[in-house]
């Protein structure tokens, strides 16, 4: 079924029309973590978020998922620590989830799917300018993987919840402010793997920094339902496409070594 979904949305959606995996592409992304091969690695620190609501501006249905996208022409929301040399400024934050809650996290842990999977995108400004260079280059990126599980309501999320349906076309944008995306991670941000990999989506360049926490968040089944209430499809469009099933199909690891923070 979840296979389905995904071989559905390969061939329906153009962000897909793409290729399945780069030609040559060999550190591709999304992968299974199997745990037992992942190597702790002690030279691997704590990450250090350092994230600004006052940087936050907009949301927006992009047709695949919903972005909240932040002011990163300064270094007010920072991530460094953890694998990486530089420090990364935070660009945007969106989900990938599925039409049920069986499936719809892109990675998995020794195979195990959860609901919805939160990607936070940051681009490396020590060493580049824009996102636009970072995004070609293969310590230009660094995204934290978070989990969601069914849960509890997640009382942060709530106001972002609140502004999707103002969003639920393709292309629809309103303004969003003084979100902290902290209140999306996890209590033990300490633990996690990090591997070398890419973007999931178009331009799927190999940029990335994966940073996937071990602990996961939970948030009440009425709000992912509320994700599911987007559409892929714009207005003006006759026939309306739910939009869920937003994830990748996973890659393989083609001998990549998934580190891990803890043992
Ligand atoms: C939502 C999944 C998504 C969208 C985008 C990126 C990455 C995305 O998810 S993922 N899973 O981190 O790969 C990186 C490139 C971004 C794109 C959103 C639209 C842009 C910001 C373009 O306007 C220019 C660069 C694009
Ligand atoms: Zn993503």
């Amino acid at each position: 079924k979840m296979q389905e979904a995904a071989e559905y949305n390969m061939k329906m959606h153009p962000m897909w029309q793409g290729p399945l995996a780069v030609p040559g592409g060999d550190r591709q992304s999304p992968i299974d973590i199997v745990v037992r091969k992942s190597v702790f690695d002690s030279k691997l620190k704590p990450l250090e978020t350092e994230y600004d609501p006052q940087t936050c501006q907009q949301i927006w249905n992009n047709g695949y998922s919903f972005l909240v996208e932040y002011d990163d022409t300064t270094d007010k929301s920072t991530l460094k620590g953890g694998p990486l040399q530089d420090k990364f400024r935070l660009c945007q934050f969106h989900f990938h989830w599925g039409e049920s809650n069986a499936w719809g996290s892109e990675h998995t842990v020794d195979r195990r799917l959860f609901p919805a999977e939160l990607h936070l995108v940051h681009w490396n400004s020590d060493k580049y300018s824009l996102f636009e260079e970072a995004v070609m280059e293969d310590n230009g990126l660094a995204v934290i993987g978070v989990f969601l599980k069914v849960g509890k309501r997640h009382e942060g999320l709530q106001k972002l919840v609140d502004a999707l349906p103002a969003i639920r076309h393709k292309d629809s944008i309103v303004e969003f402010t003084r979100f902290d995306p902290g209140c999306l991670l996890p209590a033990n941000t300490d633990d996690y793997w990090t591997y070398h990999g890419s973007l999931t989506t178009p331009p799927l360049t190999e940029s990335v920094t994966w940073i996937v926490m071990k602990q996961h968040i939970e948030v009440s089944h009425d709000q992912l339902a509320v994700f599911r209430s987007l559409l892929f499809t714009s207005a003006e469009e006759e026939v309306q496409k739910s939009m869920v099933n937003n994830f990748r199909v996973q890659q393989p690891l083609r001998g990549r070594t998934v580190r891990s923070s803890f043992t």
